[in-house]
């Protein structure tokens, strides 16, 4: 059994790159239970066990390492109990590389209208059927554990923006709390892992002493929380100028709920490692390919009778094997195929992108290109 994070020296390439932009970008690959994962890695979002509208043969094709689920979606259905006693989630929605489960404290805030944090944990009215919850450290690490995470997230409170000093501060101090009940609650196994994740906002002594909290816990790997929640770029980059060089050089980082090709690039070359977003599958059924001419909005009328594919090198079935007039019409129509062949080859450019940055830091090429 191989321990999770294992950045093997000779497997991890860091290159001082001439100017300091790209000296702490970083490849390298992180050994689980459930296979590797290569980074830096773009997870795509499988919330309910299904990443929306693919196989997951089909997910594996476009080159992902590894799938994002998520407690709080699947604790109130099918029920964690359920999922473990029919195989765990892997069993489940047969997808048999790693998985990176969410705690929920995040989704419990964005989705439930009636909840209220407390000491214990979070307790809230379910968004389905209005039945009443609680999820804590100690549930939240149970309910990943019985679905079978590769990767646990510690539970966490994702501190709003904007918030002031003392808000922040004292959200910090429930997370670090939170993240040392979770680490207890952990039942550690090789080849799995658990993250903590850090909060502070905006405010680089918060981070700090949010980072020193958890380092003391020892996570196998650690993420930055609290970005992405509606501060704009430049404000996480500033965050991000200095966040990841506070944690464990030889852990993964992991940047929750990022990104567009554009923050991920920025992103990684202030040293992550890991990416969650929902852009690629959201935005491909909403109509919007990624190209490298940029986004295309399918539906716009100009693609009405245009004959030609999103991109003619790309190898996703969208492209091989149809138009962009069929597109247009599909997702016009609304039609469950136009779905399909937008989200294919949305996680399909995303994945390139992610191989391309590899293979420019391992030949120790800067990768400004925006994508
Ligand atoms: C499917 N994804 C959208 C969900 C996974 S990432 C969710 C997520 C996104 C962001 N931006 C911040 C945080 C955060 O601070 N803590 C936690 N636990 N989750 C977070
Ligand atoms: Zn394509």
């Amino acid at each position: 059994e191989v321990s999770i994070t294992k950045f093997p020296a000779d497997e991890r390439k860091i290159i001082a790159k001439a100017h300091d932009k790209y000296k702490k970008a970083r490849a390298g690959i992180i050994n689980t239970r459930h296979g590797q994962i290569h980074t830096p890695a773009f997870m795509p979002v499988g919330t309910k066990g299904t990443v929306k509208a693919m196989l997951p043969e089909s997910v594996q094709t476009t080159g992902a390492d590894i799938i994002l689920g998520n407690t709080y979606h699947l604790m109130l259905q099918p029920g964690a109990k359920r999922v473990f006693k029919l195989g765990g989630l892997h069993k489940f929605m047969n997808w048999s590389k790693p998985l990176l489960t969410d705690s929920g404290g995040f989704q419990v805030m964005s989705l439930s209208k009636l909840r209220k944090i407390t000491e214990e944990g979070v307790i809230f009215n379910s968004h389905i059927d209005g039945s009443k919850f609680m999820l804590s450290p100690e549930s939240s690490t149970e309910i990943q554990y019985l679905l079978g995470s590769t990767i646990t997230m510690a539970f966490d409170e994702c501190t709003p923006y904007p918030s002031t000093y003392e808000q922040a501060k004292s959200s910090m101090e429930l997370t670090s709390r939170w993240a040392k009940r979770s680490r207890k609650a952990f039942y550690s196994r090789d080849g799995y892992g658990q993250f903590g994740i850090i909060q502070g906002s905006i405010y680089n002594d918060l981070r700090l002493k949010s980072a020193l909290d958890l380092i003391e816990l020892d996570f196998e790997g650690y993420a930055i929380g609290g970005l992405a929640v509606g501060e704009g770029q430049e404000l996480m980059f500033k965050v991000l100028d200095y966040a990841p060089d506070l944690l464990p050089i030889n852990k993964p980082r992991y940047l929750m709920g990022v990104g567009k090709p554009a923050d991920i690039i920025g992103a990684v070359q202030r040293g992550i490692d890991m990416f969650d977003c929902v852009i690629p599958t959201r935005s491909g059924r909403n109509g919007q390919a990624f190209t490298k001419y940029g986004v295309v909005n399918i539906r716009n009328s100009k693609y009405k009778e245009d004959n030609t594919p999103l991109e003619e090198d790309c190898l996703c079935p969208a492209c091989k094997n149809y138009t962009k007039a069929y597109l247009h019409y599909l997702v016009k129509v609304k039609e469950i195929l136009g779905a399909m062949l937008m989200t294919w080859h949305n996680l399909m450019y995303f994945q390139k992108l992610m191989l391309r940055i590899r293979e420019y830091i391992a030949q120790g090429k800067d990768f400004d290109f925006i994508s």
